[in-house]
C-alpha cells in the first residue's frame, strides 16, 4: 500500500543555468507543494502502513530550510530547478523514512517533477 501527506511551503529561487534571456534567470517566487509517498505493508494491529504524522515529523526539518527562502542559497541548492529539489528532498528524508516511494515537486499548477530515487 502506497500512502502520501502532502506539504505547501513558500519559496524564491532563480535558474542561473538557463539560457539568456529566459524569464526564469530572473528572481521570482513559487507556492510550492510536495507530496511524499511511502510504500509499504499495512499493519494489521494499526492499520496503517505509517502515522502520516510521523512522516510531517520527518518533512519539518526540511520546511524550515526550505520556506520563505531563497533557495539558491541553500546548500545543495545552488541551480533550484524541480528536479534537483526534489533530489535534495529525497536525499534527506530517506533516511527517515525508508519506505520512501517517490518525491513530488510542483512549482506550479501545472508543472513539477517525481524523483523515485533514481
Ligand atoms: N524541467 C524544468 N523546467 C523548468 C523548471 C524546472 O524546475 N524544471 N523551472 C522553471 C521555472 O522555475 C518556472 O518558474 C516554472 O516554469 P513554467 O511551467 O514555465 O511556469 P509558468 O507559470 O511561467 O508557465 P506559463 O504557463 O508559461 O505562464 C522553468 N522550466
Ligand atoms: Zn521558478
Amino acid at each position: 500500500m502506497e500512502i502520501f501527506r502532502e506539504f505547501t511551503f513558500e519559496a524564491a529561487h532563480r535558474l542561473p543555468e538557463v539560457p539568456e534571456g529566459h524569464k526564469c534567470a530572473r528572481l521570482h517566487g513559487h507556492s510550492y507543494r510536495v507530496a511524499v509517498h511511502v510504500e509499504g505493508p499495512v499493519d494489521p494491529a494499526a492499520g496503517w502502513v505509517m502515522d502520516f504524522g510521523d512522516i510531517k515529523a520527518a518533512f519539518k526539518p526540511l520546511e524550515e530550510q526550505l520556506d520563505h527562502h531563497y533557495l539558491n542559497e541553500v546548500p545543495g541548492l545552488e541551480n533550484p530547478t524541480s528536479e534537483n529539489l526534489a533530489v535534495w528532498i529525497w536525499d534527506r528524508l530517506v533516511p527517515e523514512l525508508p519506505w520512501l516511494s517517490s518525491v513530488t515537486v510542483r512549482e506550479t499548477c501545472t508543472s513539477g517533477c517525481t524523483y523515485r530515487g533514481r
